[in-house]
């Protein structure tokens, strides 16, 4: 069984960008579709539904732990009796796991034949993604919100009456960055979840935005740098920058040598190791430059985010550069019944001390930081790009309601003294 087996089928690239007329369509298609169901379905049955949420997350957690796909893929359709013989589990538990999952979507099955007694599982369409090796592979993601940041999501409860980050309460006071720091393994899985990302649609701002405009791109927190080399790859014109934590560097300098489809692009990239809290430590500018802050400022409360972009304000200098952040900029709207971007904002502020932004909120953050909001640039995914330019360094930030920015802790990052005259960076590249 296991030589002839061929998976190939389901190990193909199944991201594609489709045009605006046939994306705008398959939004309002979707959308309406998730609102007759909920239409149409008892509310009882709906709020049933809800709390089984989690139930499905543990089934895809467990299977995925258990490298179910992964041996799948390998050797074919399989029995929950060879499954848990040859991992070491409850053939009983791990057969009712398996017929939820299927149940919820996951895998399928193959009925037995004449003289077989028992099904045999096999992968589809969702399941391959937990292989490694698939170029949609969500395995790492899947093993990432669940491993260690479910027990935070647990205490919701908690983190809404208190005001507190639940992450912390759950992992011994430590922030998620510090605990990563302190879990180079969960590091490592955190930093592929973060590449998976690109499956889910990130990589559509690789094309819905003209990077050939730019000489050099400077991914500030890059992780391994997925985003950069699809940019590159794209794009002949521009030289690349990735900057992240020097543990994260090494790492990713390593993933870049042994990954041969990243070869005819390494020579255009340079790896530079920091705390972009420090904007000694961040590349100073060129005109062309673009600073890309792709999925870093949700990560950080208001104040977080006005130091990090004062030390990208800094290190841009007097250079006609832009800065192009990259998330899910959120509208004043409640229906959002596709992309439900509201989830990731509580996401945000229970792993981290971060949330979701608005243009407005945009707009006040970069002013405290002295650039000057440009335009919204939305991609045909659920993420956009704000693209901003340097402006005057005001004096002093204003606190907006609902954040009290704290002038202190940028001064203590040394971000706020700019000895250059603002009146020359009103110009665009
Ligand atoms: C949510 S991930 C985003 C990664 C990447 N930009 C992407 O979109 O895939 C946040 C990144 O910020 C990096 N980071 C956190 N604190 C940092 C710091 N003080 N200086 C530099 N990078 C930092 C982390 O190592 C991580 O790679």
């Amino acid at each position: 069984m296991s030589e002839q087996w061929d998976e190939s089928h389901l190990m193909r690239d199944a991201f594609r960008v489709p045009p605006w007329p046939i994306y705008s369509f398959g939004v309002w298609l979707l959308s309406s579709l998730q609102l007759a169901k909920r239409c149409i379905e008892p509310p009882p049955t709906t709020l049933f539904d809800m709390v089984r949420g989690s139930w499905r997350s543990q089934i895809l957690y467990t299977v995925a732990a258990l490298h179910i796909a992964d041996i799948l893929g390998r050797e074919g359709p399989q029995t929950s009796q060879h499954l848990a013989e040859s991992i070491g589990v409850s053939e009983n538990r791990l057969y009712r796991t398996l017929r939820a999952a299927v149940q919820i979507g996951l895998f399928e099955v193959v009925m037995p034949k004449k003289g077989e007694e028992h099904v045999r599982f096999k992968n589809n369409k969702r399941s391959a993604l937990l292989r490694e090796g698939h170029p949609n592979c969500l395995k790492h993601m899947v093993l990432h919100m669940t491993d260690h940041n479910k027990p935070a999501w647990d205490e919701l409860l908690w983190g809404v009456r208190t005001g507190d980050p639940p992450f912390e309460y759950t992992h011994n006071g430590m922030s998620e960055f510090e605990w990563l720091k302190a879990n180079p393994s969960e590091e490592d899985k955190f930093s592929k979840a973060m590449k998976e990302v690109d499956s889910l649609g990130l990589h559509v701002a690789v094309v819905d935005y003209n990077w050939n405009r730019h000489g050099r791109i400077i991914d500030v927190g890059g992780a391994y740098g997925s985003f950069l080399a699809s940019i590159l790859a794209k794009h002949a014109k521009p030289q690349g920058m990735l900057f992240d934590q020097s543990q994260v560097i090494r790492r990713a300098e390593e993933v870049w040598r042994e990954d041969e489809d990243l070869a005819a692009i390494r020579d255009r990239t340079d790896f530079v190791a920091g705390d972009f809290f420090d904007a000694e430590t961040l590349p100073a500018g060129l005109d062309g430059d673009a600073y890309l802050l792709r999925l870093i400022l949700h990560d950080w409360s208001d104040d977080d985010s006005i130091a990090i972009l004062s030390s990208v304000r800094h290190a841009i200098g007097k250079a006609k550069a832009r800065l192009l952040i990259v998330e899910t900029t959120m509208g004043d709207e409640f229906d959002d019944p596709l992309f439900q971007r509201a989830l990731m904002d509580v996401h945000m502020m229970v792993c981290l001390n971060g949330h979701e932004r608005t243009v407005p909120e945009w707009k006040q953050l970069l002013a405290a930081a002295g650039f000057r909001f440009s335009r919204l640039i939305k991609t045909r995914g659920v993420f956009s790009l704000v693209e901003a330019v340097p402006a005057k360094l005001p004096k002093r930030p204003e606190s907006s309601e609902g954040s009290s920015v704290d002038l202190q802790r940028y001064k203590s990052h040394g971000v706020i003294s700019v000895d250059f005259d603002p009146a020359d960076l009103e110009n665009e590249p």
